[in-house]
């Protein structure tokens, strides 16, 4: 270990941001200045979507042009389609949904469009047009791949349907109740952003280098499917299966800090004593439980109610969006290997807001290492090495 490194860049300002600010002393969190709960509670994903990239809240003319751009842009190809019935179905869905952003680059002929690898150089217009359009799509891959691992044929896309509704017509041939959309809505405004997460400075370090927007989004999904990132909010809902009682949920989570566990949906670099998201993703948790209204659901929010005081009373450590995401995305009938995929769905704004600015004033992402390894040595030929 050397002194002057920071292990996993903790605490290092690695660039200016304007997209979003997390501060963790009053745990709050601004999309372009706007708190991410009146956005979520009083707003929308479409509207919010809108104002991380455009940086202002839409007028209502705005926002109606907005939703016919992001509605003309629906639509996956026939290929992209053929490709998915070929998926293997036991593959993880973020592994499918990873392959079908990258065959849509492929297919797509603007995909080198305003990064620098065309003669025009930065073009934040054909930035934001390929930035909607990914938007636009990845739902569909989405919720292809699902219905293909149903053994089912995909649906195509409604027009007359908001983002969030045609999403879950298109998994699941219907719109559920306008309490279950919003719920879904709320998670996909609280996932949209969160300044340098390790999938967005990932897609910045590729963007960095001037390769192109699909690639910078394809490498945030790869990072984003680990269990330390967004794949935890699918080992939530893991772990809320295997303590299966709240009756369990105490000594549950005891036993696993005595044994030095890594309590999924709990922790957090930048927060240190909550997560700004947590509270409202959870008001929303707890209406899927009224909502839905079964003994499971309350068995789940129960446990949760447990596993998290529990864990802040032996640890002072607190649950992250994660936590509550898992649980309600469970109950809105989506097979748990989905929900890190649901994630992509939303983050794909953040990541592509951060490409923009990325491009906008760049400078490659290369920073140091401290060497540990062997000091210099000559070189043995192979028949004297023993
Ligand atoms: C949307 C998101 O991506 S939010 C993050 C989702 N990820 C998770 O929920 C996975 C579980 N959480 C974690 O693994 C971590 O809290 C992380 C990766 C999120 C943050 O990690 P870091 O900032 O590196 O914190 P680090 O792992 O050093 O934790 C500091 C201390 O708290 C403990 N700690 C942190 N999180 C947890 C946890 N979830 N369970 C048990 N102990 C924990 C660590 O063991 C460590 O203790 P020590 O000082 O005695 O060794
Ligand atoms: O900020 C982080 O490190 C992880 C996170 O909460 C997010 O990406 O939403």
């Amino acid at each position: 270990m050397s002194e002057d490194v920071k292990y996993g860049l903790a605490g290092v300002l690695a660039d200016d941001t304007a997209v979003s600010k997390v501060v963790p002393e009053t745990n709050s969190l601004t999309y372009r200045g706007y708190a991410v709960q009146d956005l979520a509670v009083n707003g929308s994903f479409e509207e919010t979507a809108y104002l991380i990239w455009n940086g202002e809240l839409p007028t209502t003319a705005q926002l109606e042009a907005f939703r016919e751009k992001e509605r003309s842009e629906r639509g996956i190809s026939n290929a992209t389609h053929d490709m998915i019935k070929r998926y293997n179905k036991n593959a993880h869905p973020m592994d499918m949904v990873r392959t079908s952003l990258s065959f849509a680059g492929q297919e797509d002929e603007q995909a080198n469009v305003g990064s620098g690898m065309t003669a025009e150089g930065f073009d934040r217009q054909g930035l934001y047009d390929l930035a909607v359009r990914m938007y636009a799509r990845l739902p569909e891959m989405v919720a292809a791949e699902f219905r293909h691992r149903e053994g089912k044929g995909p649906i195509d896309p409604d027009p007359s349907l908001t983002w969030s509704e045609n999403f879950f017509n298109m998994c699941f041939g219907e719109v559920p109740a306008p309490e279950v959309v919003k719920c879904f809505d709320v998670s996909m405004v609280l996932y949209a952003e969160h300044s340098f997460n390790a999938s967005t400075f990932a897609a910045r370090v590729i963007a960095s280098t001037t390769s192109d927007m699909y690639s910078a989004a394809v490498g945030g999904i790869g990072a984003l499917k680990g269990p330390l990132h967004g794949g935890a909010n699918e080992a939530v809902m893991h772990m809320l299966k295997e303590v299966g009682e709240p009756s369990n949920a105490k000594e549950w989570m005891l036993d696993a800090l005595a044994t030095k566990k890594k309590i999924m949906g709990f922790g957090h670099r930048v927060y240190r004593s909550g997560d700004s998201r947590v509270p409202t993703m959870t008001d929303y948790f707890k209406k899927m439980v009224e909502v839905t209204d079964t003994d499971e659901a309350k068995k789940y929010w129960e446990m949760s109610r447990i596993l998290d005081d529990t864990m802040v009373e032996a640890k002072g450590i607190y649950p992250n969006l994660d936590f509550p995401a898992g649980p309600a995305y469970y109950l809105m009938g989506f097979p748990i290997p989905m929900f890190t995929p649901l994630f992509v769905m939303s983050r794909i704004t953040g990541w592509t807001a951060h490409v923009i600015e990325q491009l906008e004033n760049n400078k490659l992402i290369r920073p140091l290492s401290a060497y540990t390894g062997e000091t210099q040595r000559e070189f043995v030929p192979i028949d004297q090495r023993g």
